[in-house]
């Protein structure tokens, strides 16, 4: 998708991996970042996007608002930056399955783990709790079903026996920032697709070359 990928990213907090995003942007061109949501106020990402001049906007959850009529809004806000692709940046809202399949296939997040383990979450007190050696993040298209879209990029990390959920965020941290803006940018050379379920790199099947960070 060139030139200017369109990319719209949503958000509900710190928005490092936008900040990620946006560095890389800056630095390649391929893919525009029209705007930035939000679900709440007072997320720091509507900070970074406004140091980038980014134009952001707020949709927040009403009392017992049905997750449909929600959902509707967060629509019609997206559909004013006719975006090319989402990008879910810890956007901690889960999502209804027809708003989802009105962008299957260009809507994409950042999960914290090595899916399919731990999805949901606090996935890191998982790892942890769980005695793992490895953890890490997984870039994936957004399906209905959470977080078991197919999968299109990984990156490992170790786990140490004095790792607390803390440490092990941040070292996840810093590989969230390598590879999601590699998958945007793949995307933006319209390189990536999902098909039949599956994610495609250059027309191959990214489960065959075991999605790992280079
Ligand atoms: N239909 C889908 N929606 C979302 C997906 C997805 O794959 N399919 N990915 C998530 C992102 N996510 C983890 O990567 C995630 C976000 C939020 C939640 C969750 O339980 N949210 C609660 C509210 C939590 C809170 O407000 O702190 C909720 O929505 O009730 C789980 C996983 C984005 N959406
Ligand atoms: N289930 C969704 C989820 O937990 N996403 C996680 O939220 C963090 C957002 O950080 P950021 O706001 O600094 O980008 C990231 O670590 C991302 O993987």
């Amino acid at each position: 998708m060139s030139p200017n990928c369109r990319v719209l990213v949503l958000i509900s907090g710190n928005g490092s991996n936008l900040q990620a995003i946006i560095d890389d942007c800056d630095d390649h061109l391929e893919a525009e970042i029209v705007g930035v949501v939000s679900n709440k106020p007072d997320a720091y990402g509507l900070i970074r996007a406004h140091q980038s001049e980014i134009d952001t906007s707020c949709v927040i959850v009403r009392k017992d608002e049905a997750r449909s009529d929600y959902d509707a809004r967060l629509k019609l806000a997206i559909d004013k930056y006719q975006p090319d692709l989402i990008v879910l940046a810890g956007f901690m809202r889960i999502l209804s399955d027809e708003f989802v399949q009105g962008f299957e296939g260009r809507m994409i997040n950042i999960h914290p783990s090595l899916l399919p383990k731990y999805t949901g979450l606090n996935t890191h007190q998982r790892a942890i709790d769980a005695k793992d050696t490895e953890h890490g993040a997984s870039v994936h298209f957004v399906t209905p079903e959470l977080d078991s879209g197919p999968i299109i990029l990984q990156a490992k990390v170790p786990v140490y026996d004095e790792d607390t959920a803390d440490t092990l965020a941040d070292k996840v941290h810093q590989q969230e920032h390598a590879i999601y803006p590699m998958v945007v940018k793949w995307f933006s050379q319209n390189r990536l697709q999902m098909k039949d379920g599956k994610a495609f790199l250059d027309g191959k099947a990214l489960e065959d070359m075991g999605y790992a960070a280079d």
